[in-house]
């Protein structure tokens, strides 16, 4: 079969507090999570709100030990699934492809090339689909496959989302049983899903499936874990002044503990791996929103980490991607359907003078809002929520 790598594609996350700064300016540099209609205004919008969101990143993650868990989380992922293929008789290598922060996509495409694979195995880490994930490392693939001949030679397969593979299914229904049942009345509780949100405008306009795949994921784990618990859906860490999916989490929180809700258990369900929004913003900030609406007893299912039946259902994902037929990356939009991975593309037309001038206009416009905030600590981006 020649030699065969498994690329691990997850977002990154800031090693220490200096790293924020950085970590935040590449993520909003990336027109698939923010979307600046005319694309020379992203990197200076970029630099802008990473300048001002710094502050509040950066306590976030002083919270959690000051810095993200996420690279060691994934690299002991890598070593699990690793050992598990090696188990199941399919000797592979892993890569790990971060999309903002080290190890870099770019990083792990060199050492791919340098170890001369052959065969390859593209698994990003989230098992739902969203054009703002997985859909902005493929996209970032795709350019360095058009680039670099050496890479076209490799034989590769996509696994675009996996969110109905039977063992992760299995893996969330045993955590949620397991957390159920450290409370007094386990059938009372209230299952409380709660997932990244994107703005609305993702599925509504470019054709995200995310929101149907969280949704039919949810249905899934229900079905799995079998018990009477009534549950709830909802969609936490919003950034910005835009509509994103609804409910809210931090809405649906007081609603519930309004309707007499005494137990929760919160189920996180975008994200396979402890980081900033499991560890700060339920740990932290949604047990004392419960707290304050009478929601006493208030659990969390851990992530899955590297829970042995995850990682399970991880390699088996990779033994059969290697006997189907190789899904290219190209395709995965059309497999997507509907989804437009380039939103800002349909702009290109207006890279005319008169458009260029307007750039620059609106450009000044932005730095001169900058210097005002950064003086006055007050401004447009406070007034629509992005700080
Ligand atoms: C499936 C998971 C995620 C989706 C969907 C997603 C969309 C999305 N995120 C932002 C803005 C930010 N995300 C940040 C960090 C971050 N986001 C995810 C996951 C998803 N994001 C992870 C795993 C992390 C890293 C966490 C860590 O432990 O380091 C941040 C930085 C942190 C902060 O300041 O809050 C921002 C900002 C948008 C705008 C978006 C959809 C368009
Ligand atoms: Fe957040
Ligand atoms: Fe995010």
């Amino acid at each position: 079969m020649g030699r065969v790598g498994v690329l691990l594609l997850n977002l990154g996350g800031p090693d220490e507090l200096d790293d924020v700064r950085h970590f935040l300016f590449n993520l909003f540099s990336d027109p698939e999570i923010i979307r600046i209609p005319v694309p020379a205004f992203q990197k200076p919008l970029a630099w802008l709100i990473s300048t001002l969101r710094e502050k509040k990143s950066k306590a976030n993650y002083q919270v959690i030990g000051g810095g993200s868990p996420l690279r060691r989380i994934t690299e002991a992922q890598a070593q699990a699934l690793k050992d598990k293929l090696q188990e199941k008789g399919q000797d592979a290598e892993m890569y790990i492809g971060m999309r903002y922060w080290h190890p870099y996509t770019e990083e792990a495409i060199a050492s791919i090339k340098r170890d001369r694979i052959t065969k390859l195995v593209i698994l990003p880490l989230y098992p739902q689909f969203s054009i703002s994930t997985s859909g902005s490392s493929f996209r970032l693939l795709e350019k360095l496959w058009q680039e670099d001949p050496a890479l076209q030679q490799i034989e590769y397969t996509v696994i675009p989302s996996w969110y109905q593979q039977p063992d992760y299914l299995h893996a969330m229904a045993q955590m949620t049983a397991k957390e159920l049942d450290q409370f007094s009345n386990p059938d009372e509780v209230q299952i409380f899903f709660s997932a990244h949100g994107v703005p609305v405008s993702y599925v509504e306009e470019a054709g995200d499936p995310y929101q149907k795949e969280i949704e039919e994921c949810t249905k899934l784990i229900i079905k799995n874990l079998n018990r009477p618990n009534p549950y709830t859906l909802a969609y936490q860490s919003r950034v910005g002044p835009v509509e994103w999916l609804k409910p809210y989490t931090e809405d649906a929180i007081p609603e519930l503990g309004a309707k007499g809700v005494k137990d929760l258990l919160v189920v996180p369900i975008s994200f396979v791996s402890e980081h900033i929004e499991t560890l700060q913003e339920i740990d932290v900030e949604y047990r004392e929103l419960a707290e304050e609406s009478g929601i006493h007893n208030f659990h969390r299912v851990p992530a899955l980490d590297t829970n042995p039946l995850f990682i399970e259902g991880l390699a088996n994902l990779v033994v059969d991607a290697l006997d189907a037929p190789s899904v290219k990356l190209a395709q995965v939009s059309q497999l997507k359907k509907k989804v437009k991975m380039y939103p800002q593309e349909r702009w290109e037309w207006g890279m005319t003078t008169a458009a260029e001038v307007w750039n620059g206009r609106l450009a000044m416009i932005g730095f001169l809002a900058l210097i005002i905030e950064l003086i006055s600590g007050q401004g447009p981006l406070h007034f629509v929520g992005l700080l």
